[in-house]
């Protein structure tokens, strides 16, 4: 099967042939049949243990970001988080509906919380998000994303979003491909203020210090 065929890309009335698609679609979002089971790190948080912030400034999680997700994450069993955030005001997109973007922001955010549980630091290469229902402002949104397979550096993961609690509606769905980095990925690329702001605090060093490696 081509990377064509996986992504349906041939099938779409407006696509152009003679568009570079490998270029565009650098890889589908389904573990390879090589990949195999992801293991949960022995010294992973229990299941039922909140993961607390990666960083007070992060949109998803962070405590200082007035506008932000304020998702709590907590670690599930095998490889697997819950969390929740409530639909505020500043996450409209149409009146009294969350903006798609949003969404997908925190299906980021709690797939990328799934590396904790791996112990493995990684960021999102490639996410899909099906939107099924609109979600309205003042709704609890229950999210739960967990890890399907890993292939080397790349790590597959999948999401889901309900109203109001886990047996709530589906409003929506999310598949990743997530790709393993070493720390220096975000001392390097990082604004160097922030970063050196996080290297010479203790406390917001913890998210360093959770993968045990030395930057
Ligand atoms: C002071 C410090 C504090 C730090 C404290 C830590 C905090 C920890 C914070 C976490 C934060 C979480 C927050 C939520 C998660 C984000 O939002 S992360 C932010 C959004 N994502 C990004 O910014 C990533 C930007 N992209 C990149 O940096 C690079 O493209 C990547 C993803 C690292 C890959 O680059 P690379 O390392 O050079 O690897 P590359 O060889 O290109 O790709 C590796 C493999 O992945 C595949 N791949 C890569 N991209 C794609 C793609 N888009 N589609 C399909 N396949 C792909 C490649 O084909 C390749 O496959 P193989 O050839 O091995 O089979």
């Amino acid at each position: 099967m081509t990377d064509q065929d996986r992504h349906g890309a041939s099938a779409h009335p407006h696509d152009d042939a003679s568009a570079p698609r490998a270029e565009v679609f650098r890889g589908p979002t389904e573990p390879p049949e090589h990949a195999v089971a992801p293991e949960r790190h022995p010294q992973a948080p229990e299941p039922g243990a909140w993961l607390g912030t990666h960083y007070d400034q992060c949109f998803g999680c962070g405590e200082q970001r007035p506008e932000g997700l304020h998702l709590r994450v907590a670690a599930g069993p095998g490889v697997s988080v819950t969390a929740e955030f409530k639909v505020a005001e500043a996450h409209q997109g149409a009146p009294g509906l969350i903006h798609g973007g949003l969404l997908s922001a925190a299906f980021d955010e709690v797939m990328g919380t799934v590396s904790w549980l791996l112990r493995v630091p990684a960021v999102t290469g490639r996410l899909e998000t099906d939107f099924l229902k609109p979600v309205p402002v003042g709704r609890i949104v229950h999210l739960r994303a967990w890890c399907v397979g890993q292939a080397g550096r790349k790590f597959y993961h999948r999401a889901e979003a309900r109203l109001d609690g886990p047996e709530g509606l589906l409003v929506a769905k999310a598949a990743a491909l997530f790709v393993g980095v070493k720390l220096e990925h975000f001392v390097t690329h990082g604004r160097q203020e922030d970063v050196q702001a996080v290297l010479e605090d203790p406390q917001r060093y913890r998210s360093l210090r959770a993968f045990d490696v030395n930057p």
